[in-house]
């Protein structure tokens, strides 16, 4: 769980002025604009980089990529002005190498169960369901899974009703959500988003 009061959480897949001013106003720490094609969250560099502007400094804006090429992510990045870069295919760690800026916070996604944080460069290591942004959560809470020393984010079918008992059976330092915060997949719940954060906050 995150040092200090409570956990650290990141609504993800946000495409409207109105959601993200919800998360904001409710106290997410970060939130995540999908730039990677083909998932119905899906927006441009432009809608990311309209979005990241009525984000205040203390709150992560993070750009969401799958299997892209590096290029291709380093200019969605640039472009959308976004401060976080999340990826979740199976990009290798010269990525990270890459991608690395000034002021710029790496997330690395994963459906392994990786033992260490931080391993391929990453601030951030997210550990997720295999299929990102479905809804379906994983074994989280199964006695197989051992968590991972330092600071990591669950992801993976978490929702208003389930992160307490997640957070709890895993010890994550932070969650990340999407699907349930959603009314209809790729529409956000401005209800379920501060329904998710109080619930995150009340976690102790
Ligand atoms: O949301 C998507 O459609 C998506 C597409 C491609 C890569 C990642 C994607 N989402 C990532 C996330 O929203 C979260 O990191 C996480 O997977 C939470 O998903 P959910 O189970 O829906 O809460």
């Amino acid at each position: 769980m995150s040092d200090g009061k409570s956990v650290f959480v990141k609504i993800c897949g946000l495409k409207t002025p109105h959601d993200v001013d919800v998360a904001v106003e409710a106290g997410a720490d970060a939130v995540g604009f999908v730039l990677a094609p083909g998932s119905p969250r899906t927006i441009g560099a432009a809608g990311a980089r309209e979005l990241a502007a009525r984000v205040p400094d203390g709150v992560l804006t993070v750009g969401v990529f799958r299997g892209q090429p590096l290029e291709e992510v380093r200019r969605l990045a640039e472009e959308s002005g976004v401060r976080g870069v999340q990826l979740h295919g199976d990009e290798p760690a010269e990525y990270y190498a890459h991608l690395r800026a000034p002021g710029r916070a790496l997330l690395r996604a994963t459906a392994e169960h990786v033992t260490r944080c931080g391993e391929y460069g990453e601030d951030l290591l997210l550990i997720d369901a295999p299929d990102p942004g479905s809804g379906k959560p994983w074994n989280w809470g199964s006695a197989q899974f051992k968590a991972p020393d330092g600071r990591w984010l669950l992801a993976g079918g978490l929702s208003p009703a389930n992160v307490r008992e997640a957070v709890s059976a895993t010890g994550a330092w932070g969650v990340d959500v999407s699907s349930g915060v959603e009314r209809e997949r790729g529409v956000k719940s401005p209800e379920l988003i501060r329904a998710f954060i109080e619930a995150a906050r009340a976690i102790v």
